[in-house]
């Protein structure tokens, strides 16, 4: 279904609820810069790192696209685990993962309170973003002690830059682009408005600090567009 979430008037802030989860592919597709080759880039860095019946968690796994996609490609099988805090996402997960044939363990509940234990890799897209400064640092820290050693954190998100000149620029040059994905000017700034306040980017840099101070030994971008980047850290 196409997204026209925010084609009306805004009466409360972003939430991932039934609206949303039922165009959330589309909204991801034509919201998110080059959203298939970041997933694409993703899970070709993870198979790398992967082994037989490997723990892999997708923490903000939405409609489970990226889990389903790693079980296609990766060679081996793995034990794959979504968590999301979103029903009406979780539902489409289900359906989505019965429809592909792949099994996953989808687990409905907020990402502070499970364990993710004896994870070989956890991705999270765009998830991190959406928790509270305070809370964020915390999860990494829980995401790097849930790791084994050599484990693998990939994840992205929307950052800024601390320049603000180029931070403006980023901006425009986003706007440009969810022009060019059909999104009208109402659109996009009715969206901005539910965002404000719920999505909270940091920088490349604040980014990789919260990555390192967890304990992580290495933390690099593999793939950047403007104001999207996706990492990959690794535990020693
Ligand atoms: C932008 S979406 C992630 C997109 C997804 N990773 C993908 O690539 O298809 C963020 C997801 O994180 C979930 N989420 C946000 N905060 C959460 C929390 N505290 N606990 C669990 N899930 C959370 C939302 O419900 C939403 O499905
Ligand atoms: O549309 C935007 O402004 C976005 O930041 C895109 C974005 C994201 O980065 O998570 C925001 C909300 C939805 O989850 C899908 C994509």
């Amino acid at each position: 279904m196409i997204d026209k979430v925010f084609n009306k008037s805004i009466t409360k802030q972003f939430e991932f609820d039934e609206e949303v989860a039922s165009v959330f592919d589309d909204m991801l597709n034509r919201s998110v810069p080059f959203y298939k080759e970041m997933q694409r880039l993703s899970i070709n860095f993870a198979c790398n790192f992967l082994n037989e019946n490997d723990k892999v968690y997708d923490l903000g796994c939405s409609t489970a696209s990226t889990l389903i996609e790693l079980s296609k490609h990766c060679i081996h099988n793995l034990q794959l685990i979504g968590i999301d805090n979103s029903e009406a996402m979780l539902n489409r997960a289900s359906k989505k993962a019965k429809a592909f044939g792949v099994d996953i363990n989808l687990i409905n509940a907020d990402l502070h309170d499970v364990s993710y234990d004896d994870a070989k890799l956890i991705l999270s897209n765009y998830t991190l973003q959406f928790i509270r400064p305070l809370q964020r640092e915390k999860l990494v820290k829980k995401i790097y002690d849930s790791l084994q050693e050599k484990g693998i954190f990939i994840f992205s998100e929307k950052v800024i830059s601390s320049n603000s000149t180029l931070n403006k620029q980023s901006i425009d040059e986003y706007y440009e682009f969810k022009k060019t994905q059909g999104y009208s000017e109402f659109e996009i700034s009715q969206k901005r408005e539910a965002l404000e306040n719920v999505l909270i980017p940091y920088t490349e840099e604040e980014n990789k600090k919260m990555i390192l101070d967890a304990g992580f030994s290495h933390c690099e971008t593999i793939f950047k567009w403007v104001n999207f980047a996706t990492f990959i850290a690794i535990k020693k």
